[in-house]
C-alpha cells in the first residue's frame, strides 16, 4: 500500500460515520475541514489564518470550517461548504475519507472534523473577509518534539498542544494550538501511524473516550 492508502485505510477505523449525527439540535454544530494532500512524496496538511477582523479567534491558525447553516444536509456539507467559500477549494475536488468524533468547544459548539484528501495541485483563493492566509505544512511535524510544548490547562480533550511553525516559503512563524492543535495531533498520528515524541494526553487507540466523557456531561445538562 502506498502513503495515501496507509492513511485512509487507518483514519477509516476510526470514522464515526452517523454515530453523533442524532444528538439534540440544542447542541449547535459547526464543522472543520482537514484537508491532507501529497507533497514532495510526503502527507501535508492545509491550515489557515484567520482574520483579524473575525470577533471569534481572530489572527488564530485553524482549519477551514464554521458552523452548520440551515441548508447543510448533514455535517460533511458543512466543512465542504465551508471550505469552498473560505479558501475557494471546489467541493467536487475534495476525496473526503470520513468524518472522526466531534468534540465541544469551551462555547457549547460540537465541531465535527471530516478529513479529506485535497488535489496536490490546489491553489487557494481565501477569502479576505474571513482568511488572511493559507499554508501547508507536512503532517509529521505534529509527531516531533521540536517545535512543540505542552501546557496542562485542559483543552477540548486532553492537555493543551501548541507548535511554532517556520514556513520556509514566507518565514511566517505561525502558532498552532488548542483545539487546532488537537485536532492536527491526531489526525497525523492516527495518518502515519506514529505515535508522537511527546505524551499525548489521550489515548490514541480510542480517542474519542476523552471526547465521550466531556459529550455526557454536555448532555446531562442540556
Ligand atoms: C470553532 C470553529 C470551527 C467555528 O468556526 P467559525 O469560522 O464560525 O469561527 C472555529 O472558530 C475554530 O476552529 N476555532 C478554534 C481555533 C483554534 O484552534 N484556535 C487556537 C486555540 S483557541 C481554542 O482552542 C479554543 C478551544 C475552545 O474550547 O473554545
Ligand atoms: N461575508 C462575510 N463578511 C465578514 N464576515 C463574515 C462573512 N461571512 C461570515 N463572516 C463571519 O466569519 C466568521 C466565521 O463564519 P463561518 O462560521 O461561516 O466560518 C463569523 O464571525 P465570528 O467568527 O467573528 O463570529 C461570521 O460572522
Ligand atoms: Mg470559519
Amino acid at each position: 500500500m502506498d502513503l495515501k492508502e496507509k492513511a485512509i485505510a487507518s483514519l477509516k477505523k476510526h470514522a464515526s460515520g452517523d454515530a453523533f449525527s442524532r444528538l439534540p439540535a440544542a447542541l449547535p454544530k459547526a464543522s472543520v475541514l482537514i484537508p491532507l494532500l501529497l507533497r514532495h512524496g510526503k502527507l501535508h496538511a492545509l491550515l489557515t489564518v484567520r482574520s483579524v477582523n473575525l470577533k471569534h479567534h481572530a489572527g488564530e491558525v485553524c482549519f477551514p470550517g464554521g458552523k452548520s447553516e440551515s441548508g447543510d444536509t448533514d455535517e460533511t456539507h458543512t466543512a465542504l461548504r465551508e471550505a469552498e467559500e473560505e479558501i475557494g477549494l471546489p467541493s467536487h475536488t475534495v476525496q473526503v475519507i470520513c468524518k472522526l468524533f466531534p468534540v465541544l468547544n469551551k462555547a457549547g459548539l460540537l465541531i465535527t472534523p471530516v478529513v479529506a484528501f485535497i488535489e496536490s495541485s490546489f491553489k487557494p483563493r481565501p477569502n479576505a473577509d474571513e482568511v488572511s492566509e493559507v499554508f501547508t505544512l507536512p503532517l509529521e511535524f505534529f509527531t516531533k518534539e521540536a517545535d512543540h510544548s505542552c501546557y496542562p490547562v485542559p483543552s477540548v480533550f486532553g492537555p493543551t498542544h501548541s507548535f511554532m511553525y517556520t514556513d520556509p516559503r514566507t518565514g511566517h512563524i505561525h502558532q498552532i494550538w488548542g483545539l487546532t492543535a488537537a485536532l492536527a495531533v491526531t489526525v497525523a498520528a492516527l495518518a502515519l501511524g506514529k505515535k508522537p515524541e511527546f505524551e499525548l494526553g489521550f489515548d490514541l487507540d480510542d480517542p474519542a473516550s476523552a471526547f465521550r466523557d466531556v459529550l455526557n456531561r454536555r448532555l446531562s445538562k442540556l
